[in-house]
């Protein structure tokens, strides 16, 4: 039975759920950072500007695409493993609320990309600055969620 699987590897399951979210949160903390520089002192058209370019798209496509997936295919083995969340308590909720606010960040952060590519960027260096902090709320809440376990 695919329970019997799920809760004889959770421990291997969880260990590579947190190495999946370390590499997502690298990047989910590194991106918006190079948004600001990217911004602030790099004029558009440059050869910095394509260097920052090429920087940004690796770093989306090679580390958080494939991070936020395997965070998410290993997150779902947990949540199908037997005895591990239960839905009566309000961490699964809050949990999930961070999740998916992160995920929806990822995705902002993906379009906002697309604009510094075609040149057609409108969130200022401060902004950016700002949103840098959205990571850190929700890792705030997921952690205190799934550790803590109110
Ligand atoms: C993307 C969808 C995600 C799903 C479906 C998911 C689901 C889960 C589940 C069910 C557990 C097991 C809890 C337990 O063993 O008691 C878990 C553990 C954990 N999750 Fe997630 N998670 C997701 C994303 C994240 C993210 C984004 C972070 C951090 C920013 C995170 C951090 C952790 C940590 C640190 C643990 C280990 C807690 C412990 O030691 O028990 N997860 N996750």
């Amino acid at each position: 039975m695919i329970g019997d699987f799920l809760a004889e590897w959770y421990p291997w399951t969880k260990a590579l759920h947190i190495i999946s979210v370390v590499s997502w949160m690298a990047g989910l903390f590194y991106l918006p950072r190079l948004f600001v520089y990217h911004v602030e002192v790099v004029p558009k058209g440059t050869e910095t500007d394509v260097l920052f370019q090429t920087m940004e798209r690796r770093l989306l496509r090679a580390i958080m695409n494939p991070a936020m997936i395997a965070t998410w295919l290993f997150g779902l083995a947990l949540v199908f493993t037997p005895g591990i969340v239960v839905w009566s308590e309000i961490w699964p909720w809050s949990k999930t609320v961070g999740v998916l606010g992160m995920t929806w960040f990822h995705h902002w952060l993906g379009l906002r990309r697309k604009d510094l590519l075609r040149g057609s960027n409108s969130v200022t260096g401060r902004q950016y600055r700002i949103m840098n902090e959205v990571p850190t709320l929700l890792l705030l809440l997921i952690v205190f969620s799934v550790v803590v376990k109110f």
